[in-house]
């Protein structure tokens, strides 16, 4: 009995366990088999969503198998060594997710150009390169934590990361090929960015760095675009060897929906980024390890000897300011906003001088921070992202970019805390150029599609570190074409290796690093549109007042914004105004929420002989820096011409 009752006992223990069915069991017999449930395969593109019924199911299912291999295709053309005239075998995947297995598609080599030998010469011919292609954010986040040192997620879900030695652009190793096709185009010579090579170097080095990327057992492949405009849109293809790369332009470029990607083809310019690899300064043109190198013909760029994610990003812009001009597209390096009322504004400048940070304005639409084009449709940003400088950023006086540091945001050369992960962005201790890249949606009030009309104003920042140049001043016509030639600002320190203070510096266009042709032309483009549109200029000075860099102190960004404000709102317009001495500038005698005295740089210098000689100082590296343009026609027009020489300094 006892044992019985014991018996008893025990069936209903077991049994309240067995019958506990409040949750059902997992459908898994093994942990391997319940991890493969945790990920759901993403649905094979299947037909055409647009023009179903137009060829049939049948063969259509067929053509997606065929663009799967067209891409792969695509892929391994891509990455094709030129000596062996093949491309590697390549195969989409993390190789370490599939170890136990060999690869089991390689790429059938239809095309003649791409038919391998029978028997491989190489070692590297016998390996398979994984495409790690058009990944999204989490699957990059996982890659960078599992495979890059220095990689780590903040405590707003950003991923920080190092950009490694750069961690600004390089421009004077940047090279451009000089061909017969471009010999007479580009701006060659003193002042120009294009240092040139010779399409040989250029094959040295591509295949330097074909070479190291084929070497790796996986690369990154981001397919996307450039330019919001659709009848302009360009097709980049980004190879590169970190996911931080991949990461940075997928927040950079524009992001192809899947059904845009699927009917992708070839891109129309491809970049090879091989940063981790330094170039052989053994190599003609070479002057440091560093290589940027363009090819405008083959539409190529390689980089080597450096992975700062900027060089692609104005790479890319440096093509668009070659093929837009021939489409009469004007491309600029700008910020770009929207009023309520559709007053498009545009922000010149060069880096630092607030492109980013005031076409972020919480009252108005934000088309783009940096990149854009002026065609007779009105504007377009070229870019998908932004690219915010992040020193001393505040959650107080730039809200908008502090909220846009979160997940999926790439977070550069910032020091954090070693537990919280709470970034302090006062630290340079990696560089003055901390950045931060994200989708421009993550500004809540973006304009999506990134387009708009024709500009109403135009805005011209300079950020002068001698602290002469007023707050903000009118220009006319005549004045804003030589204050954009000349393009004058301080170089705040950091975004160029080496600049490591405040020094005067000019840059045609505002933006001389990343122009192809000769600054008249992009100056003739811009004098046309803004006469044709009825657009007005103002110089916004972003920089120093009561006194130089040292003395002085840098205007309150407060206040710009308010003065920004009077131009968007019209009120400006209607102001009083007063002419400078020397330079000539109309400057307002008020503007609603800034102290009067700050509208008139003389005020607030306590010495006021310095002030004189610094004003004196400033016109003569204006005059100087002009004469270099001084033998060029603006434009057909040759009043304008005059009228452009005569509206710089007097004295
Ligand atoms: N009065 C001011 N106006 C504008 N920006 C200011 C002002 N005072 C300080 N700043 C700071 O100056 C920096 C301007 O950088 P911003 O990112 O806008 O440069 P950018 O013109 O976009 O350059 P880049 O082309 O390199 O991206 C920001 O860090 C901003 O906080
Ligand atoms: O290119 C960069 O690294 C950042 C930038 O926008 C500029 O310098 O104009
Ligand atoms: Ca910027
Ligand atoms: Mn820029």
């Amino acid at each position: 009995m006892a044992s019985n009752g014991t018996a008893n006992g025990n069936a209903s223990i077991k049994l309240e366990i067995c019958h506990d069915d409040s949750v059902p069991p997992v459908k898994a017999q093994t942990i391997d088999q319940l991890h493969s449930l945790q990920k759901k395969k993403p649905s094979a593109p299947t037909t055409p969503k647009k023009q179903q019924g137009t060829d049939g199911l049948f063969s259509s299912a067929i053509s997606d198998q065929e663009r799967q291999q067209q891409q792969l295709q695509s892929i391994s053309a891509s990455l094709a060594s030129l000596t062996r005239e093949t491309g590697p075998k390549v195969v989409k995947g993390d190789p370490s997710a599939r170890k136990a297995e060999a690869p089991k598609a390689p790429v059938p080599h239809h095309h003649h150009h791409l038919t391998a030998p029978v028997v491989p010469i190489s070692d590297s011919a016998l390996k398979f390169t994984h495409i790690l292609y058009n990944l999204s954010p989490s699957e990059l986040y996982e890659q960078a934590i599992k495979y890059e040192k220095g990689s780590f997620i903040s405590s707003s879900g950003a991923l920080a990361t190092l950009s490694g030695a750069k961690t600004g652009r390089s421009p004077r190793d940047k090279r451009v090929v000089r061909d017969g096709s471009n010999e007479d185009d580009l701006w060659w010579g003193k002042g120009s960015p294009n240092i040139e090579m010779d399409e040989h170097t250029f094959m040295v080095n591509r295949e330097r760095a074909v070479d190291y990327l084929n070497s790796l057992d996986k690369v990154y492949v981001n397919d996307q675009f450039l330019n919001w405009d659709p009848e302009h849109r360009i097709k980049v293809r980004i190879v590169s060897a970190r996911a931080y790369h991949s990461l940075f332009m997928h927040n950079m470029c524009i992001r192809p929906t899947e059904e845009e990607l699927e009917n992708y083809g070839t891109p129309d310019f491809t970049i090879y980024n091989a940063g981790q690899f330094p170039c052989n300064r053994y190599t003609h043109y070479m002057t440091s390890s560093t290589s940027i190198d363009l090819h405008l013909a083959r539409r190529e760029m390689v980089i080597l000897g450096t992975q700062y994610a900027g060089e692609m990003k104005k790479g890319l812009f440096s093509l668009m300011h070659y093929l837009m001009p021939k489409r009469q597209i004007l491309s600029l390096h700008s910020g770009c906003n929207m009023g309520k009322g559709g007053d498009v504004a545009l922000f010149f400048g060069l880096s630092g001088t607030g492109k980013t940070t005031l076409s972020t304005d919480q009252n108005r639409y934000l088309i783009g921070d940096d990149e854009h084009c002026w065609s007779d449709n009105g504007v377009s940003n070229i870019e998908g992202g932004c690219y915010a400088k992040c020193i001393d950023l505040s959650r107080e006086k730039e809200p908008e970019i502090w909220n846009a540091i979160k997940f999926g945001t790439v977070l550069e050369n910032v020091v954090f805390d070693e537990h919280t992960r709470e970034v302090d962005y006062t630290d340079k201790s990696v560089t003055e150029n901390t950045r931060a890249a994200y989708p421009i949606e993550y500004i809540p009030n973006a304009k999506i599609p990134c387009v708009g009309p024709h500009p109403k104003n135009v805005i011209l920042l300079s950020c002068d570190a001698f602290g002469v140049l007023p707050p903000v001043s009118k220009l006319n016509l005549a004045q804003t074409m030589y204050h954009f030639i000349s393009g004058y600002t301080a170089l705040v320190a950091g975004t160029v290796e080496g600049v490591k203070e405040p020094t005067a510096t000019f840059s045609a266009c505002f933006g001389a690093a990343f122009i192809m042709l000769h600054p008249t032309k992009y100056a003739a483009m811009l004098a046309e549109k803004m006469q044709k549109h009825g657009a007005t200029a103002w110089l916004v000075n972003t920089g120093w007042s009561a006194g130089s860099y040292g003395t002085g102190n840098r205007i309150k960004l407060a206040y710009t914004r308010k003065i920004i404000d009077a131009i968007h709102s019209g009120s400006l317009l209607e102001a009083n105004y007063t002419k400078t001495e020397v330079f000539g500038l109309e400057i307002p005698t008020a503007v609603e929420g800034v102290p009067s005295e700050i509208l008139d740089p003389i005020n607030m210098w306590a010495d006021k002989q310095a002030y004189k000689d610094t004003l004196l100082k400033l016109a003569g590296l204006f005059r100087n820096n002009f004469d270099g343009f001084a033998n060029y026609d603006i434009g057909k027009d040759s009043t304008l011409t005059e009228q452009i020489l005569a509206a710089g300094p007097i004295f």
